[in-house]
């Protein structure tokens, strides 16, 4: 696929920015690479506004819609950075994004302080497991009073704190994304703190380098003339060139074999958990594979559309529902990179009252892959309502 080769000099980590809308993570996404373009244009490329947001509905309502990768390199580790949408329509795919992540930077404007998609993106976060946050309290520049900012500081560090993250621990940097845009040498450098915040505050997790093969399929696309690539971050195990695999999930099992691996337009001999792969699969068409189905070792997991699970349905004040839910309910289960609907057997349980955590049995309308263990969260009428793992495998 492509010339160049990447080579593994740095150690690599998946981060993104998260939080409400219009907090700016997509100004901070596009200055994070502009600050560290200027300081060394080997390692990072500049990716503009534009560049991040492209669609033309993006465009206009000025808004992301999409998740969005950009690869950028501080003089620690080479980081592949997921920028999420913070609009309350577009949590579904602020979802996918999270569950990629090894950390991420929450942004919180410290004129507006923590706002409701504030409250939901970490309270995701914890439900689908990122394990660090670094918070970004943007808009610093915009805000004389420092009593204000010190306010807004505290508000984010309980919020935090009530969603079992370490608030007192977690940096706080007090950032201008815009400014540091426009290059203003003092908000350059809030930017230049915030990366080293993250550097010395999320640790490089531990890769499972040796369980098989797997990665969820997040984007299918055509390179004509070669066939057809599917791309996602690598969950866990090694792959390489010539590797046998199957596409689980959705529907029937695919077989086939991985041509090509690619990681942001570079060539890649073999491609690792943690990392952000394309894979080119021998033999298959565009409309054979899509988002949701994962890539994996042939054998090694299985898809299912019963599952029994731990789940914890959400308080209102948590966003949740205000009612509770009884037999039969059905409403939308995301799972890594996919979203499937089903209904819930409450079993002898006569309701589940927002704020419970119960164990219950799940019907798919589809066959995810799944272990024991995977992580879901469950929405209805665009709000997340229930969060669980899934604790053993039906059919
Ligand atoms: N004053 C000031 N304005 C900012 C700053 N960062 C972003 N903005 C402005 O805030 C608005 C929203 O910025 P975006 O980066 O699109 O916000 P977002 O969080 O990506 O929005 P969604 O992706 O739609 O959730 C834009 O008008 C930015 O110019 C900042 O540091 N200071
Ligand atoms: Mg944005």
């Amino acid at each position: 696929m492509a010339k160049s080769q990447y080579t593994r000099t740095k150690p690599h980590l998946n981060i993104g920015t998260m939080g409400h809308v219009d907090h700016g993570k997509t100004t901070l996404t596009a200055a994070i690479t502009k600050v560290l373009a200027d300081r060394d244009p080997a390692t990072t490329r500049y990716v503009a506004f534009d560049g991040i947001d492209k669609a033309p509905e993006e465009h206009d309502r000025g808004i992301t819609i999409n998740i969005s990768h950009v690869e950028y390199e501080t003089p620690a580790r080479h980081y592949a950075h997921v920028d999420m949408p913070g609009h309350a329509d577009y949590v579904k795919n602020m979802i996918t994004g999270a569950a990629q992540v090894d950390g991420a930077i929450l942004v919180v404007s410290a004129q507006d302080g923590a706002m409701p998609q504030t409250r939901e993106h970490v309270l995701l976060a914890k439900r689908v497991g990122v394990p660090y946050l670094v918070v970004a309290l943007n808009k610093s520049d915009a805000v004389e009073d420092e009593e204000l900012l010190d306010l807004v500081e505290l508000e984010v560090r309980e919020l935090l704190s009530d969603y079992g993250f370490p608030g007192d621990e977690v940096p706080v940097v007090r950032v201008s994304a815009l400014k540091a845009l426009e290059g203003d040498p003092r908000w350059v450098q809030s930017v230049v703190d915030l990366l080293n915040a993250v550097d010395a505050y999320v640790p490089i997790p531990p890769r499972e380098l040796g369980e098989p093969f797997l990665m969820p399929i997040e984007n299918v696309l055509t390179i004509s003339g070669r066939g057809t690539v599917v791309t996602g971050k690598v969950e866990r195990g090694i792959l390489r060139i010539g590797d046998q695999v199957e596409v689980v999930g959705l529907g029937e099992t695919i077989s086939t074999v991985a041509t090509g691996l690619e990681t942001f337009g570079k060539s890649l001999p073999t491609a690792e958990a943690g990392d952000n792969a394309a894979v080119l699969l021998r033999g298959i068409k565009r409309d054979q594979v899509q988002r949701g189905q994962v890539v994996a070792l042939p054998g090694s997991v299985t898809p299912h559309k019963s599952f029994k699970a731990h789940m914890y349905a959400l308080r209102k004040e948590e966003g949740g529902r205000h009612t509770p839910f009884v037999a039969n309910y059905r409403p939308q289960f995301f799972f890594r990179t996919t979203d499937v609907s089903g209904a819930i057997d409450l079993g002898d349980l006569p309701m589940v009252m927002p704020g419970d955590t119960v164990d219950l049995t799940v019907h798919l309308g589809k066959e995810v892959p799944m272990d024991v263990g995977l992580g879901f969260a469950v929405r209805e009428g665009g709000r997340t309502v229930a969060a669980g793992t899934v604790s053993e495998l039906l059919d």
